[in-house]
């Protein structure tokens, strides 16, 4: 890996100013839908991406989530480095939270999650004949893979849950799926479900970043994004894609995210009539491939003690307080696409 110092990487900061406001009706229905089914559920399975273990935490479940047991989940354990476990695990202990790891592609402690449910379970079998998780989280984490996942694990059967590289596949909370014959253990999925309005936009970046607002392409600007990526790829001096795209003719670093186009649409071969250069083709290509994990494990979230700090007193204090608030910002959301619609067609 090439060393950063040695590079011509200028850029320390990323500027942009852009937030999400992107909560469409089925999100809305869903959370409607949690809500109305709480009292029937014993524990709530919060599942997390763990390349972004903060910026997917969505401080709506917080009030839904009441007093019910629940235990976060950070999927995608393979897409992110190892090391950020450790810390990660210490901080939600702080919370009083548990956390377990896990890739559901090949059914990475998914058992354990199985294990707490038969705990409770069986701490008072009267009271639970049937127990009942709701699985609930931000588009895109894997909540349908990991449903599958433990219904594999439990009880040696096939898929239950539609899952889909897209967000938004899983649009209404499902009907109980049965994971475990003894005790009985039932699932619930339930759509992904984004905070009605992100106020950080780097934040926002990161989300859109790890696929989890994919259903509206013009909810992040790919040029953006891109730009973003490749800078927090030099940043961390995770140059992978360097070595990645060597292949491709790209021989060091670059913070240009022009030259980076420049040179992988020539060797994708994304160009049109005339050699002109499929930007958004090769935009598209960059970002798939990290979103496949081709650039190496890498965390997009600051997890010193002050940045988690930070984050969590300004997450509490920006997270819409009430269902009024979420309402108003949706309201807003609704407005600004409206405006942008109308300026797509001319119209102001
Ligand atoms: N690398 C990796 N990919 C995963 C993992 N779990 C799920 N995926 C992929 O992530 C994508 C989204 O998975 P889903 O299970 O459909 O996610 P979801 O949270 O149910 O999505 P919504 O329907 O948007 O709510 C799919 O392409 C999965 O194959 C994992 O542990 N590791």
């Amino acid at each position: 890996m090439a060393a950063r110092g040695l590079l011509n990487l200028t850029r320390n900061t990323f500027a942009h100013e852009s937030t999400i406001n992107w909560f469409p009706g089925h999100m809305a229905k869903g959370i409607k839908q949690m809500r109305d089914q709480m009292r029937a559920v014993d524990l709530i399975v919060e599942t997390r991406d763990a390349r972004i273990p903060l910026s997917s935490i969505n401080m709506q479940f917080e009030r839904i989530v009441g007093g019910k047991d629940r235990l976060v989940v950070y999927n995608k354990a393979d897409l992110a480095p190892p090391e950020i476990q450790q810390a990660v695990q210490l901080e939600m202990a702080k919370r009083k939270q548990r956390a377990i790891f896990t890739d559901t592609s090949i059914n990475k402690s998914v058992s354990q999650i199985l294990q707490v449910a038969v705990d409770i379970a069986q701490r008072d079998p009267m009271k639970y004949p049937h127990f009942s998780i709701m699985v609930v989280g931000m588009p895109n984490v894997g909540k349908s893979s990991l449903i599958n996942a433990l219904r594999r694990t439990g009880i040696n059967r096939g898929k239950a849950a539609c899952t889909g590289a897209k967000p938004g596949i899983t649009r209404a909370v499902s009907s109980r799926i049965r994971v475990l014959e003894k005790p009985a253990v039932y699932l619930v999925d339930t759509p992904g479900v984004m905070m009605p309005h992100i106020p950080d936009p780097i934040t926002a970046l990161k989300v859109a970043l790890t696929g989890k607002c994919g259903i509206k392409d013009n909810i992040a600007d790919e040029s953006v994004l891109a730009d973003y990526l490749l800078f927090r790829l030099n940043r961390f001096d995770a140059v992978e894609y360097v070595h990645y795209c060597g292949c491709l003719g790209i021989e060091q670093p670059t913070d240009d995210i022009n030259e980076l186009v420049a040179m992988l649409a020539q060797k994708i071969g994304a160009l049109r009539r005339g050699g002109e250069i499929d930007v958004d083709k090769t935009l598209q290509f960059f970002l798939r491939t990290y979103r496949q994990g081709r650039f190496g494990r890498l965390c997009l979230d600051d997890l010193d003690e002050k940045s988690v700090a930070d984050f969590f007193q300004h997450s509490l204090l920006d997270a819409p307080l009430s269902k009024n608030q979420g309402q108003k910002a949706k309201r807003a959301a609704q407005r600004q696409r409206s405006i942008e619609k109308a300026r797509s067609k001319n119209l102001i």
